[in-house]
């Protein structure tokens, strides 16, 4: 049994031992069915890219319904310190129970190990099936801040002793006049903060500088929720002008120019601004937003936003190139060089079991891993090989109810013709 070496990061730099352990997390739902295709063909990738030189060594560690049964916790102190420990993991999806029950796990990992942003990039697949006319176009990446927010979980439930201090406080103290049913609300706070912002825009730009993307987008709803939303674009103008002058022009310093010498200086400006190569940092309101990605998807690149705007807009965007079928993530701490890879989707329960859901969000997150420990080579082979095995119409149901004339295969099925495809 080959015995795996932990990724190590010294000055941000990461060490990667040629049999690197991966700590993983197996899923929920569907989350084995998809983990046990996926990880073999980035067993396969590594093993045909360097000729057994390099090793995925998988290290399980519990979370979710497997957790619970072994050890009686959803999420064991060891699986957070063993990743703490590795550095690098790689999770199945986990269940989150609505309206009541325990917080999501997903969530709950992020928060404990710090890893404020979810990077999710949306590329299609040439001859994936998808609802829009030029699916090619939509060529965005994703940067949604993973900690904050109404998604960190800090709400109170309607009739308890919590929600009605609060209701008071608000009532009595702050002034507040419009909660509308004050006895049958629950409350949700929403904490959006300046550190919290600009690290994840400045990692935003950080990837659009070193990908030659052309500008980055802050989504926002801060005409509505001012010191949240609004707050969170002010700031992001901030780090992109003072921490990136030279390399940045803004949709702000346009305003600036356009106020004090017309809109033609202005246009002029972003004009020399994008000969030049620099970042263009621009906003969208999130609701305008989501008609923009459809009928002008090639205007935007990276997208920096908030936790639940960043939830909805991947979903979305996935949809235009295919489905959640093929939407891979990271969660990652640019500080601490810890990351953990997950699929965009959840554990779509009513297929569990039946070894039949597309594995390639899991995959393509296998993929975004390798690619973070430098091993580009088995990467780009993955990728090259889910475009063979899809232009030959071998595909999971997702994409066989919407092709003519494909092959549906199992999920099992389909990771044994990509690894045959490799
Ligand atoms: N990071 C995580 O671990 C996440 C966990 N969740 C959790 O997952 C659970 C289920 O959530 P739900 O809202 O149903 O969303 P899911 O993403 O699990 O599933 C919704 C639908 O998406 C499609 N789908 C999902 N995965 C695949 C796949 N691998 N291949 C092809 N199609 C796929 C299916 O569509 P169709 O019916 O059209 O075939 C499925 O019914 C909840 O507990 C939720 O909290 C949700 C999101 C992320
Ligand atoms: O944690 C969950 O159950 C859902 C999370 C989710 O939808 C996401 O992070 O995209
Ligand atoms: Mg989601």
């Amino acid at each position: 049994m080959t015995i795996g070496e932990k990724v190590t990061v010294n000055n941000g730099v990461l060490n990667v031992p040629d049999h690197v352990a991966i700590p993983y997390i197996i899923g929920d739902g569907t989350g084995p069915d998809i983990w046990n295709a996926a990880s073999r063909v980035l067993e396969a990738a590594v093993e045909k890219a360097y000729d057994g030189k390099k090793k995925l060594v998988w290290k399980e560690v519990l979370a979710g319904e497997k957790a619970f049964n072994e050890t009686g916790e959803w999420l064991p102190q060891e699986t957070l310190d063993t990743i703490e420990e590795y550095l690098i993991a790689i999770k199945g999806p986990l269940t989150t129970p609505i309206g009541g029950g325990f917080r999501s796990l997903n969530v709950a990992l992020r928060q404990e190990l710090d890893l404020y942003t979810c990077v999710r990039p949306i590329r299609y697949f040439d001859g994936v099936p998808s609802p829009v006319k030029r699916p090619e176009d939509c060529d965005m990446v994703i940067f949604r801040e993973n900690t904050e927010d109404i998604y960190a979980g800090i709400e109170y439930e309607k009739g308890t002793d919590e929600v009605k201090k609060l209701v008071n406080f608000l009532q009595d103290e702050m002034g507040v006049k419009n909660i509308r049913f004050p006895e049958t609300s629950g409350i949700g706070i929403k904490p959006v903060s300046e550190e919290g912002t600009k690290r994840l825009v400045r990692g935003a730009i950080n990837y659009a500088l070193k990908e030659g993307r052309k500008s980055v987008t802050l989504v926002h709803k801060g005409n509505i929720m001012k010191f949240t939303e609004g707050a969170f674009a002010t700031w992001g103008y901030e780090v992109a002008e003072e921490e990136f002058a030279d390399k940045v022009f803004t949709w702000r310093q346009y305003d600036k120019i356009k106020e004090a010498e017309g809109t033609e200086a202005a246009n002029k400006a972003q004009d020399e601004a994008e000969a030049a190569g620099k970042i263009i940092i621009k906003e969208a309101i999130a609701d305008i937003f989501l008609q923009l990605i459809l009928t002008r998807p090639k205007e935007y690149d990276v997208v920096a936003t908030m936790n639940l705007n960043g939830d909805y807009i991947s979903d979305a965007l996935a949809a235009q190139v295919g489905g959640i079928g093929i939407a891979p993530g990271a969660n990652i701490n640019y500080d601490t060089g810890h990351a953990i890879f997950e699929a965009t989707h959840g554990t779509a329960p009513k297929y569990a079991g039946k070894d039949v859901v597309n594995p390639s969000s899991v995959l393509l997150s296998g993929v975004l891993m390798l690619e973070h420990l430098g091993w580009n080579e088995a990467a780009k082979m993955i990728e090259d090989s889910i475009e063979k095995t899809i232009a030959s119409k071998v595909v999971t149901y997702d994409f066989a109810r919407l092709m003519d004339g494909a092959t549906e295969v199992k999920t099992s099925e389909f990771a044994d013709a990509l690894i045959e495809n490799l």
